[in-house]
């Protein structure tokens, strides 16, 4: 095996059935229920322009040079439908890893979404086209196809780990990845979570929120309020 020239299939992958459950609940919620340890972070924004677009699927992976894209045509050979490419740039913004035409490639295979750790181009068909957009940056200058790179590894996607078929999720909050093996566990507490939200949200509205907990943990950090005046 040469070094940095590797492509796997994956060994598993969320399944269709499963990813689909999670299609109304946002990503904030699958977020909280992740001990605030999973997060792709805050400069990979969603690019389009239709804000309530949202990404769900399982992890193609890709860790590519920075600036180099050959392994990531290699991927969009490999793309099964509901997939969400995911690769791992190294957050570099020097070179656009992919545009239109991969993307057109891509979703012509089935492609959910794509989530890219460093920059793209053709940002004005990217942000209109339907497909869930993720990036780090818009670079009209283009890639190297010479490799290295590696198909179906675990990347690091600014600190977030994502192992070759996990679930991938995105809305406008950005992206999270929930681990193959939790993705059930997950599910029940982000329902759970958004449900009790959809309530506090409702409270806010009426007016009925109880906000006492900020006192009484206001006295416990050792807050002690101003003797009112006369
Ligand atoms: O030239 C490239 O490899 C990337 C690009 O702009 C496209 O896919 O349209
Ligand atoms: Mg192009």
């Amino acid at each position: 095996m040469t070094l940095g020239f590797e492509v796997h299939q994956r060994e598993r992958a969320v399944g269709a059935d499963v990813a689909k459950l999670f299609v109304d609940i946002p990503v904030a919620n699958v977020s909280d229920c992740m001990n605030r340890m999973a997060a792709g972070g805050a400069d990979v924004t969603m690019l389009n322009n239709d804000l309530a677009t949202k990404m769900i699927g399982p992890a193609l992976t890709v860790r590519t040079r920075p600036g180099d894209n050959l392994l990531v045509h290699k991927a969009l050979s490999m793309i099964e439908p509901g997939d969400v490419l995911v690769i791992d740039a190294g957050g570099d913004l020097t070179n656009a890893i992919i545009g239109e035409i991969m993307v057109t490639a891509a979703v012509a295979k089935g492609l959910a979404g794509l989530v890219v750790y460093g920059a793209v181009r053709d940002a004005a068909a990217l942000r209109a086209g339907s497909l869930p957009v993720f990036a780090r940056g818009v670079t009209h200058r283009g890639p190297y196809k010479d490799g290295p790179g590696e198909v179906n590894v675990p990347i690091n996607l600014g600190g977030m780990i994502i192992e070759p078929g996990d679930l991938v999720l995105g809305d406008a909050d950005g992206v999270v990845s929930v681990p193959y093996g939790s993705v059930t566990e997950i599910h029940a507490a982000a329902a759970k979570k958004l449900a009790a939200e959809e309530i506090s949200i409702a409270k806010a509205l009426s007016g009925e929120r109880d906000d006492s907990w900020v006192d009484k943990k206001l006295v416990s950090r050792g807050y002690t309020a101003p003797e009112a005046s006369a």
